[in-house]
């Protein structure tokens, strides 16, 4: 993992450099200081809507090496607003990615102001590793899924209590370390400080991952879009797939259809009163849909797939909580065990802090703390 905001150990001369450029306004992220410095950039490793993302190191006098950090550049004035900076300099977690540095950059390309995210580098994405599995038509170690999902549900408990809403919860926006087990959320580029009473967008979250009343077009949503999210990632670890894969806008609504069973009326009117599309009233498969989610996820164990049917529901207000998720017995496992094989290991690796619970997170659990932590961890 990265040596951040400490000199780098790693000597990074070896591999080749594919930009280097100074920034005057680097400010660091821990301590607010201002300095001007040398950013060396070596790959490219990611490409999103809004931006691109590289490897790279920075240093203030070419001795002390800082990274390597992954740096996401956006365009600094575009008309569509992202509160990525504002939030991810309030946010301070295990599963949140950390951001180190910031500054502001003219590409030489197309002489645009950048802005500059430097953050902690994690060696994967959770969309990776899921494929990867699947490629090679293999299934994500049980454990894994359980360990991966807890993390998920941690950083949103804390994201949720502060107001945050992701808003585009997606395995691709999940950062993994398979040695460590260690899981960050990353990409805050749609996240938004949800209030109540003020109406936020609809078009938002990646199509396969968004919640029905977002597809329905609800503008008063809350936190819980995330959670069906959550839902929709955990289904896809279990499956190697995305779960409801629809082919347009409206499909999606029919492919929850055919597990869920048709929306209830009240839940369509509640969610869009306006909503003038198609509501799938009947029903598209026979049986119930607890059979649905058996025949699906029956290798999750009848827990995994009690967790799946409090998760995936339409209705938000019923759909599981964050600290619910955290005490479900899903993840009992994980309390009772100290151990777990990171992909083709045979050696065991010790797992990643789980229940270092800050004192804000304790809070928020109130009573489900003494569900969630193992007894003798208290
Ligand atoms: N901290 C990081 N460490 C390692 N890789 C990262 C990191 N941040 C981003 N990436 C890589 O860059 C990709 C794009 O990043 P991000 O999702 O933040 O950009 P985006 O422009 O919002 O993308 P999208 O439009 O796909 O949502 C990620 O999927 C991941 O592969």
């Amino acid at each position: 993992m990265s040596a951040t905001g400490s000199t780098s150990s790693i000597n990074h001369n070896n591999v080749e450099k594919t930009n280097e450029f100074i920034a005057d306004d680097v400010t660091s992220n821990r301590s607010n200081t201002v300095r001007r410095m040398l950013i060396q950039e070596y790959r490219k490793i990611g490409r999103g809507a809004f931006g691109t993302v590289v490897q790279a190191y920075i240093t203030p006098n070419k001795e002390d090496w800082y990274g390597p950090f992954a740096i996401k550049k956006v365009p600094a004035q575009t008309e569509y607003k992202s509160r990525e900076l504002e939030i991810l300099r309030i946010t301070n977690h295990p599963n949140i990615v950390k951001l180190e540095y910031f500054f502001t950059h003219v590409s030489p390309q197309d002489h645009k102001v950048y802005q500059h995210l430097a953050m902690e580098c994690l060696p994967e994405t959770l969309q990776i590793e899921i494929s990867r599995y699947a490629h090679n038509k293999m299934e994500l170690a049980l454990k894994h899924v359980k360990l991966y999902s807890y993390q998920i549900a941690r950083g949103m408990l804390y994201l949720h209590a502060l107001g945050i809403c992701h808003r585009d919860i997606k395995p691709s926006n999940i950062l993994v370390d398979p040695n460590t087990g260690v899981l960050k959320i990353c990409d805050f580029g749609s996240a938004k400080r949800l209030e109540i009473n003020q109406p936020s967008i609809s078009y938002i979250c990646s199509r396969f991952y968004r919640a029905p009343e977002l597809i329905l077009g609800c503008t008063q949503y809350t936190t819980q879009v995330d959670i069906w999210g959550l839902g929709c990632v955990i289904g896809e670890m279990l499956l190697g797939k995305a779960i409801f894969q629809g082919q347009e806008p409206l499909l999606q609504l029919r492919e929850i259809a055919k597990l869920l069973g048709p929306p209830d009326k009240k839940f369509i009117f509640f969610s869009n009163p306006g909503y003038d599309g198609p509501l799938y009233s009947k029903p598209l498969f026979s049986g119930t849909s607890q059979s649905r989610f058996e025949k699906y996820f029956g290798h999750a164990g009848v827990e995994g797939i009690d967790l799946l049917m409090k998760v995936l529901v339409y209705e938000p207000e019923i759909r599981l909580s964050p600290r619910r998720i955290l005490a479900h017995p899903f993840f009992d496992d994980l309390k009772k065990e100290q151990y777990f094989f990171p992909r083709e290991s045979t050696q065991p690796v010790h797992l990643p802090p789980l229940f270092d619970f800050s004192e804000y997170e304790l809070q928020i659990l109130g009573e489900f703390a003494n569900k969630i932590i193992p007894q003798n961890e208290e």
